[in-house]
């Protein structure tokens, strides 16, 4: 009863919760489908009165009101520390800007060096005990409400409640004002995968040890390698991942998954957020299977490391016959953002018995039909190292894996080289020639 009447006095419309944002805040949207929908429209209604107002959010999957209502941003400044699809879209019209970060890091720089003015976040009703549910965005969540002057709830029933782990939950004396909604939740579902996924997905596959702890990262690929694992005989699989993505409730229906091997949350899937399609939602909900935790202790290094066997499977862009990789961006464009692939390439090779997998089709094919190799003698002008040579360890495509820890400059061009798709093996050979990385002695 006490909760009920807290919530009584603390719920509001969403155009007077909006009338807490002044010109000059920094206004914090929350991260992937846990956002403000019906504040953002409010706050969007506002820009007249208002100057100056920055934006953060993480990988926006629905449109965003005060983009569309100011596009050119006289008034809303859009930063955005992951971009999905829909926000590269944006920065490709000059409507957003990126924020790059190592993830197990972020709820540190909300502690130690970013102001919040205000911050909405979408969150699941109230339960007996006064706390609200930060459902499938848990990651930084919390960070983000210690840190804001004033935090607004945007409650839907809709979101899936989760259980935690850890950080899960924000209760109703520390915030501010309450706005109902209904939205239906975001469905994020992956492309189907290629031949060639499916090609990479079956050279990973063998690799991979009953009782191992599985990560996927985002993108097509990592859930083509787990739709896989799926169909596959492993056994007694955990998993510390980041995303919690569709083809793990696959997993687990197949049987593959029990988690009774891992070191650190014995018996539980661990992760920081979800994305994907109603199937992962409904089986977050209420499910002690799973634990959200945010991600300075999903993500960081030290902790992953702890899990014997992890095989981290993560995507790219494009790789050099250096062995540097650009997983977000390709050239000046970016395309996502850093996220925990640094964390768990790190992580994942740290641990005992350890696999860090970077894969990519080893070509891509543009909307003009033109074939490109991701392989390139450097990166594309202006794209972002994600990952450095010196970290990188095993390399996929169709055609191979090939681990580049420890190798010189000639075995690295040479490795890298024989997953490259043949129409382009023969112009990098003659590259890596003029950049004295070629042993004369290495075959054609
Ligand atoms: C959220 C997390 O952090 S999980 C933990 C691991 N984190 C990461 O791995 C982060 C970095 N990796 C990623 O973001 C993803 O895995 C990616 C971007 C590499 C692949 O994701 P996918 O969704 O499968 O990418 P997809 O193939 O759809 O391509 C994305 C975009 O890049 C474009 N693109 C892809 N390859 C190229 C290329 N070689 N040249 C130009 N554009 C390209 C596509 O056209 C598409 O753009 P559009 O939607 O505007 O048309
Ligand atoms: C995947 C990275 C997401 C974030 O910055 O919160």
């Amino acid at each position: 009863m006490q909760f009920v009447n807290e919530y009584r006095q603390k719920l509001v419309s969403a155009d007077v919760a909006a009338k807490a944002v002044k010109s000059g805040d920094w206004v914090d949207y929350g991260q992937f489908v846990c956002q403000t929908q019906v504040v953002d429209e409010a706050l969007a209604k506002r820009k007249d009165e208002l100057q100056d107002v920055k934006i953060r959010a993480t990988t926006r999957t629905t449109p965003l009101a005060v983009v569309q209502a100011d596009p050119h941003q006289e008034v809303f400044t859009y930063n955005n520390f992951h971009y999905s699809g829909y926000d590269r879209k944006l920065q490709d019209q000059g409507s957003a800007f990126f924020i790059p970060i190592f993830y197990h890091e972020k709820p540190g720089y909300y502690k130690n060096f970013l102001d919040v003015d205000v911050a909405i976040l979408a969150v699941t009703p109230m339960d007996d005990f006064g706390y609200f549910n930060f459902s499938t965005s848990v990651a930084t969540s919390r960070a983000i409400v210690e840190k804001a002057k004033i935090v607004i709830l945007e409650v839907n029933p809709n979101l899936p409640r989760v259980m935690g782990g850890n950080n899960e939950t924000v209760h109703i004396s520390e915030i501010d004002y309450i706005v109902e909604a209904n939205w239906a939740v975001p469905e994020i579902p992956n492309a189907l995968p290629s031949k060639e996924d499916e090609q990479i997905a079956s050279l990973i596959i063998p690799e991979i040890r009953n009782g191992s702890c599985i990560q996927l990262g985002i993108g097509g690929m990592p859930n083509a390698v787990g739709s896989l694992i799926a169909k596959s005989d492993l056994k007694d699989l955990g998993v510390h991942t980041e995303m919690f993505v569709d083809a793990f409730v696959d997993m687990y229906e197949a049987g593959n998954l029990n988690g009774s091997q891992k070191q650190l949350d014995k018996g539980k899937i661990v992760y920081t957020f979800a994305m994907g399609t109603n199937k992962t939602y409904e089986f977050l909900h209420n499910n002690p299977a799973a634990a959200a935790y945010s991600v300075d202790y999903v993500n960081d290094p030290m902790i992953i490391r702890q899990q014997d066997n992890m095989v981290g499977i993560n995507n790219c862009m494009e790789i050099d016959l250096y062995g540097q990789v650009s997983s977000e961006s390709v050239g000046t464009r970016q395309i996502s953002g850093t996220g925990g692939q640094g964390d768990f390439t790190i992580g994942s090779y740290e641990s005992k018995g350890g696999q860090s997998y970077i894969a990519m089709t080893s070509s891509y094919v543009d909307r003009a039909g033109q074939r490109h190799s991701r392989i390139k003698n450097f990166l594309s002008q202006g794209s972002i190292v994600t990952i450095p040579r010196s970290l990188v360890s095993n390399i996929v495509t169709e055609y191979g894996i090939v681990n580049l820890k420890g190798k010189s400059t000639w075995e690295r061009a040479e490795g890298i080289i024989s997953l490259a798709h043949p129409d382009f093996r023969d112009d990098l050979i003659k590259q890596a020639e003029q950049m004295n990385i070629w042993r004369r002695s290495n075959k054609r």
